[in-house]
């Protein structure tokens, strides 16, 4: 096989539970993914080296040197194999870069399944699941796509079920949020107001939702630990947060560590509506309307 070429999808967190800080520096989670129809391409061609280069609306805002994630996952994936290979990465980028999205997580499954397949490893998914946790604790997910719940550092995971699809659209917003600074600012906002920090718990209700492919339920149940502190960063998103609200969105809240907000609608068309009003906003840069769940990246 000369080249491989996959799609990996990006994530928004329905829930987002951040726990205590922990002595290693993370934060015990109980994180709901569900994987939207916004995709990255990776593709692995045969070569002497491990290389990257990057294609598409945010190619210039991601790094191509030993910084970059799928490289760092070829990488690890050779080391794991014991033995040097190479390949020529080809990200053809779709997903918002340091959006709260996991594009690079999404970057970094995509190279490890690519690789597993362009030199012939065969390593099952449990294998590229360790792998992908010493990477970056969304990369799991990245891998396994659909709906699922993360716990420890969001690395632990087991399968939601969903009952059909949901509709979404998503405020892309002018410049990007470090998850670390977002954290951290979390951290700051609790140590400021000074409340004892509960431990993370699963929302039965958000499950139920879940299961039953009930939109309205679920946009009722959306919930974000770290939405105060993007807010606190980045104080216009909440006038995105307001106009999607007032465009008839059936939940809103910050994606992850933001600045990407995601707004619930209850059809695709309604999904169109709100990605397009939304897209007017000055807070916005782009706006994109997705659905999911959809699966994690398989080759082809
Ligand atoms: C917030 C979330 C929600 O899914 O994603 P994004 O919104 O960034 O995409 C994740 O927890 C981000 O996961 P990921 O982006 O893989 O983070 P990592 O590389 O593992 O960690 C980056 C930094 O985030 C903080 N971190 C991350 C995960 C965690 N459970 N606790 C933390 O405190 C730590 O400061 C860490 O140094
Ligand atoms: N392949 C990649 N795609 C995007 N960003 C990457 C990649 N590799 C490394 N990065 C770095 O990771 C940072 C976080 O990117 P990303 O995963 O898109 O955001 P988030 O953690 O908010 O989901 C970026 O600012 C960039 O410097």
């Amino acid at each position: 096989m000369s080249s491989v070429t996959v799609r990996v999808p990006a994530k928004v967190n329905v829930q987002l539970s951040v726990g205590p800080l922990r002595e290693d520096g993370y934060h015990d989670l109980v994180n709901v993914f569900h994987a939207v129809s916004v995709f990255d391409e990776v593709v692995a061609k045969e070569s002497e080296s491990i290389t990257v280069s990057v294609a598409g609306d945010w190619a210039d805002q991601v790094p191509v040197d030993d910084g970059n994630l799928a490289i760092q996952a070829a990488r690890a994936l050779a080391k794991h194999a014991g033995r040097t290979y190479g390949a020529e990465l080809v990200i053809h980028k779709s997903i918002p870069v340091a959006g709260g999205m996991a594009g690079g997580s999404a970057d970094a499954a995509g190279a490890l399944v690519a690789c597993n397949e362009l030199w012939g490893l065969g390593l099952p998914l449990e294998d590229l699941m360790e792998i992908a946790a010493d990477l970056g604790s969304d990369v799991p997910f990245s891998l396994l796509g659909g709906t699922a719940v993360g716990t420890g550092r969001g690395e632990r995971l087991s399968d939601v079920p969903t009952g059909g699809q949901f509709h979404w659209a998503f405020a892309v917003a002018q410049g990007g949020l470090s998850t670390a600074k977002v954290y951290a600012e979390c951290d700051r906002l609790r140590e400021t107001a000074g409340v004892e920090v509960p431990w993370p718990q699963l929302s039965e209700p958000l499950l139920a939702a879940l299961r039953t492919g009930d939109a309205e339920a679920l946009g009722a149940e959306l919930s974000n630990d770290l939405q105060a502190a993007a807010l606190s960063l980045r104080p216009d998103l909440s006038d995105t947060l307001e106009a999607g609200r007032r465009a008839g969105a059936l939940g809103a809240l910050v994606s992850g560590s933001g600045p990407t907000c995601a707004f619930l609608a209850g059809d695709a068309d309604h999904a169109e509506h709100l990605a397009d009003t939304l897209s007017h906003l000055p807070t916005c840069r782009t706006a994109l309307a997705a659905h999911g769940p959809v699966p994690g990246p398989r080759p082809s």
